[in-house]
């Protein structure tokens, strides 16, 4: 898969030269290009923003320059992501399906964001564009959301995580649920002790245990994901166990 981050502080993508997305880079799993978007503009002094049509408070990033920008970056098969407060909630969903893609391009917005005609534009020319948040609260610009969306789609690919089987079971995963709790030595921790049944090796009863932990969780901290739990995928993650 090759991504390429567009953004005006291209030093904020350096986290995805670390650890499993690191690693995927070098092994040619991953073509990550970040670019500064600064490098499209043409005026002495790199303006890439101005005031906002209708008045209101900060700046809006311009459309020609993001244009010239993405006419290079997006070729022929690039799916562009937009990060936006305003956009659809970024889910495990969404990283499954742009994990698919062959080629992504994240426009990281700053200011108030990037002039709405530039979603405009590639939609209607026929390209898929994702306008995505990754939360209900609200950030400076769309580099962090990058962040978060790059990792949770490239630890998808094929080779990036090591135990493949690890991306099954995962909080959000196929059933809908949050994760069982996680214990490792030693055995006790000041004065815990670990669950009897998981010291058992009685594999039906730890499985058992654990979806029932499962379930709990997401029933107090989560009761939206229980009204949309798929029972079909529980079942079957419950009668493979
Ligand atoms: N993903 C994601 C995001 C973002 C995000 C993503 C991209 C950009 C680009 C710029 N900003 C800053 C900003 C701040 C406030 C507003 C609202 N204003 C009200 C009236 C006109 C705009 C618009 C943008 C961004 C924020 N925030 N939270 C998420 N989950």
């Amino acid at each position: 898969m090759r991504v390429d981050v567009v953004t005006v502080f291209p030093d904020y993508l350096a986290a995805l030269d670390l650890s499993l997305i690191g690693k995927a880079r070098q092994a040619g799993l991953l073509d990550l290009r970040v670019h500064d978007l600064r490098d499209w503009t043409t005026d002495r002094h790199r303006t890439v923003d101005d005031t906002p049509f209708g008045g209101g408070a900060g700046m809006v990033m311009r459309p020609d320059v993001w244009g010239t920008a993405l006419d290079d970056v997006l070729g022929d098969d690039g799916h562009l992501v937009v990060p936006t407060p305003s956009g659809e909630v970024f889910t495990q969903r969404h990283a499954e399906a742009l994990a698919t893609e062959e080629h992504l391009v994240f426009a990281c917005g700053r200011y108030e964001g990037i002039d709405a005609r530039v979603a405009e534009h590639y939609r209607a020319s026929g390209r898929r564009v994702s306008e995505l948040s990754i939360g209900d609260y609200v950030l400076n610009g769309g580099e962090v959301a990058t962040l978060v969306m790059v990792e949770a789609v490239g630890r998808l690919l094929p080779g990036v995580v090591g135990n493949p089987e690890s991306l099954v079971e995962e909080s959000h995963g196929a059933a809908g649920l949050l994760e069982y709790p996680v214990y490792t030595k030693p055995p006790v921790w000041a004065e815990h002790e670990i669950p009897e049944v998981l010291l058992s090796g009685h594999h039906a009863k730890i499985a058992r245990w654990r979806r029932d932990r499962a379930l709990e969780r997401t029933a107090t901290r989560r009761p939206d994901l229980i009204a949309a739990l798929d029972v079909a995928a529980l079942d079957k993650h419950d009668l493979a166990t």
